[in-house]
């Protein structure tokens, strides 16, 4: 191993906790530490071939897509050595894609990951079980590639408005795919210009004449042996973008394609050979694979910001810059509370959201069994909070992750810091998978049904705060302490639902239509559901912790609840305004908040290398010139400086042509 930076093992030395004790702690114990050290392993005994060569980022866009299909083909291998998945589940398969995210060292995503993230778990949650037989096994073992083609050129957000056709033919017992527009071509798809033979088209479906909605059938777009274009298909690959240039996103347009009836995926709603249409149980359960990459989004905006936050930290420390007090040493800038301010918050986020991932995914795999047994009772409140969830995850992920990047200065705009590129795949996350304002409005569509009932029915646990605060004996008196905050953001999320509950009532009582009222209640609609959220995330937060922090030792135990201290009074002032609004807090309280805020920072400093060091982010995947574990920031951004091509030469050839001839005067 290089020499590691003075500074950097000064912090460590510093650190109260057992750093190694934090991995297990976040991983969700040793063996699972184990278990994701020998994948990572597997993947580092092809470092020579995964790791070679200019880097990406001076690679043309042809050039950047066949490397990232020579190193994913070589990931994929691994893959398919590690896995062996017997037991077809949504459950299991996130194992599974814990593997593959956790593998990805595909900087700018990967032509093969809605291969991963989507079109294996529509497969084993849309397909019957023949349909699985056929499927599944040839799916994981990569026979054939796939992807989710949904979003339109004219429609992403609106599904119910795609355009695509899927007639049956009762003749041959086929569909027939057609494109009758051009803004019903399917645009967006991830590996889908040149990479994937197989797709999950979603399209309007027609039987004996009549249009039954939406629904996926399983189409193959390439031949098998040759990965030409079958006929009637249109396919290719949807240009460069701001970031995830490596995913060959693609469009693709059908001109009467034919396909078996069986190639629907039945196994919610379904066509006879006769052509009788058979209705879903529910028919939002064709939304539910949406509703599970939401969840794992969430994961995976962890996964992000924990990046993102480990370069800053680690940078942080490394660099020094300017005196406090004249004569003294150059501070290293993680001293200034400024930058504790945007960095520790990051740090904090991390550990939140960690634990309202791990909660909503236990949510969704608990009512995702009463689905099975045909109660679908709580699925609007699984989809109300994985949309708000997911909103909120990826919105605080890009925020944050900008924030370290501004905190890295200057060298934090190099792409080798690694950070460019993970802003511009957290910025992504705020829109696929549905954009983040709409999945709030299809939140606070939910609340505010909730709200309209609430004396009525019986409350669900996620939901259950609002009874409790809006109760006529409940008291409202603000109380400067992680309990007190917790309640007030629960006061200001109830106050803000039921306002918009007002709002809209009064609106539609003068004469406005229900959807106009909507669409002018819409901004006040946005702000109590992602306020709802914030309620939920801050009070998984703390109940959770409080549950594990026995199960640790004290002084891990110690700067957990300094995180979750930080994280809870962070919120509490960045949101000043709606407390003040809504609840009994004062000025006092707040100016209150902030030295809590500043003491807070103060004590988490020290661990903050150790904190990092805990999320325990190999090199490989960190790829950054400032977040490496050995500290030796400006030898790499030098060492990284050299490969650039320019570099190859003294002098570039356009002096002679260009540039000489204008300095002379000659041009
Ligand atoms: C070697 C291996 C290497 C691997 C490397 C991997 C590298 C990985 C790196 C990662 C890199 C990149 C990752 C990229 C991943 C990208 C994935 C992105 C894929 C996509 O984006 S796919 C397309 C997703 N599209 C959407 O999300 C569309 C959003 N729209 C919708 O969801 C809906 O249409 C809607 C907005 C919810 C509205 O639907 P609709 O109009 O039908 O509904 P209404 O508003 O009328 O409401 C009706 C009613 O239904 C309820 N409802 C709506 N949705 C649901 C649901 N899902 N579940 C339950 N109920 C739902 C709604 O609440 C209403 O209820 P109510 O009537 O009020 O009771
Ligand atoms: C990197 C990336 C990868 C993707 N991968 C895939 C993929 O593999 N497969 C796939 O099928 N799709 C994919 N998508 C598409 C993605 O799911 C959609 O872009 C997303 O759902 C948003 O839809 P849209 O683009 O139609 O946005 P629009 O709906 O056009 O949104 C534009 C604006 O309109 C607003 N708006 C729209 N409707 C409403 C409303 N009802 N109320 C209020 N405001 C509204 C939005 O808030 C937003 O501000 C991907 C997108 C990206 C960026």
């Amino acid at each position: 191993m290089n020499k590691v930076n003075e500074d950097l093992l000064r912090e460590r030395s510093k650190c109260t906790f057992n750093i190694e004790e934090l991995t297990h702690f976040l991983d969700g114990g040793i063996e699972v530490t184990l278990e994701r050290k020998r994948r990572e392993q597997a993947v580092l005994s092809k470092r020579e071939e995964l790791f070679c060569g200019v880097p990406d980022e001076y690679l043309s866009h042809k050039e950047k897509y066949e490397n990232s299909i020579r190193k994913g083909t070589i990931l994929f291998k691994i893959l398919r050595q590690i896995y062996n998945m017997e037991n077809s589940n949504l459950s299991d398969y996130r194992n599974v894609l814990n593997g593959v995210l956790g593998a990805s060292i595909s900087q700018d995503g990967s032509p093969f990951g809605l291969h991963y993230i989507m079109f294996m778990p529509v497969l084993i949650s849309q397909a019957d079980e023949e349909q699985k037989k056929k499927w599944v096994d040839r799916a994981l073992n990569c026979q054939i590639i796939g992807t989710y083609a949904q979003t339109e050129l004219g429609h992403g957000t609106f599904i119910r408005g795609l355009e695509t056709t899927a007639t049956y033919d009762l003749e041959t017992q086929e569909f027939i795919l057609h494109s009758p527009t051009l803004t019903s071509y399917k645009w967006w798809p991830g590996g889908l210009g040149q990479t994937a033979n197989y797709c999950i088209v979603v399209a309007q479906l027609y039987t004996k004449g009549k249009c039954r909605g939406i629904h996926p059938f399983i189409v193959q777009v390439r031949d098998e042996e040759t990965h030409e274009p079958l006929p009637g298909i249109k396919v290719g690959e949807i240009g460069t973008k701001m970031g995830l240039n490596s995913v060959n996103n693609g469009y693709l347009g059908f001109d009467h394609v034919r396909i078996p009836r069986t190639n629907m995926l039945m196994k919610h709603a379904k066509v006879l050979e006769d052509g009788t249409y058979i209705k879903s149980k529910n028919n939002k359960l064709i939304y539910g694979t949406m509703v599970f990459v939401r969840v794992i989004i969430v994961f995976d905006s962890v996964n992000y910001l924990s990046k993102a936050v480990t370069i800053a930290t680690r940078f942080s420390a490394v660099r020094r810059q300017s005196q406090l007090k004249e004569g003294e040493p150059e501070l290293q800038i993680l001293d200034y509370v400024t930058q504790q301010e945007m960095i520790f918050t990051a740090i904090a986020g991390c550990f939140a959201m960690k634990f309202n991932a791990r909660r909503l995914w236990d949510t969704f795999n608990g009512i995702n069994t009463q689905l099975h047994e045909g109660n679908f009772e709580r699925l609007g409140e699984l989809h109300a909070l994985a949309c708000c969830l997911k909103a909120v995850s990826t919105a605080d992920a890009a925020r944050f992750t900008e924030r370290c990047r501004l905190a890295c200065g200057g060298h934090g705009y190099m792409h080798s810091s690694n950070l460019p590129l993970t802003y511009a795949l957290t910025t992504a996350s705020c829109t696929y998978e549905g954009d983040n304002t709409v999945l709030l409005l299809q939140t606070a569509r939910f609340l505010l049904k909730v709200w309209r009932e609430i004396d009525t029915v019986p409350v669900t646990p996620t939901i259950a705060y609002l009874k409790t605060v809006s109760s006529p004996g409940f008291q409202d008196k603000w109380e400067n302490s992680i309990k007190g905050i917790v309640r007030g953001f629960q006061i200001v999320s109830m106050k803000k639902i039921s306002s918009c509950v007002e709002i809209m009532t009064n609106k539609i009582m003068s004469g406005m239509s229900q959807e106009d009222a909507w669409n002018t209640t819409s901004i006040q609609l946005v702000s109590a559901a992602e306020s709802h959220c914030r309620a939920i995330v801050l009070s998984t937060f703390h109940e959770d912790l409080s549950k594990m922090s026995s199960t640790v030792s004290a002084p891990l135990a110690e700067v957990l609840q300094q995180l979750l201290e930080l994280y809870t009074v962070y919120w509490a002032l960045e949101k000043y305004g709606d407390l003040l609004l809504y609840t009994s807090i004062s000025k006092t309280d707040i100016e209150y908040l902030r030295r809590w805020l500043v003491t807070l920072l103060g004590k988490i400093r020290p661990n903050a290398v150790g904190l990092v060091d805990g999320f325990d982010i190999i090199d490989e995947m960190l790829d950054s010139t400032l977040g490496a574990y050995d500290g030796r920031v400006y030898e790499r951004l030098m060492a990284q400086a050299q490969k650039s091509p320019l570099n190859a030469d003294t002098v570039n050839k356009s002096f002679h042509k260009y540039l000489k001839p204008f300095m002379k005067g000659k041009l």
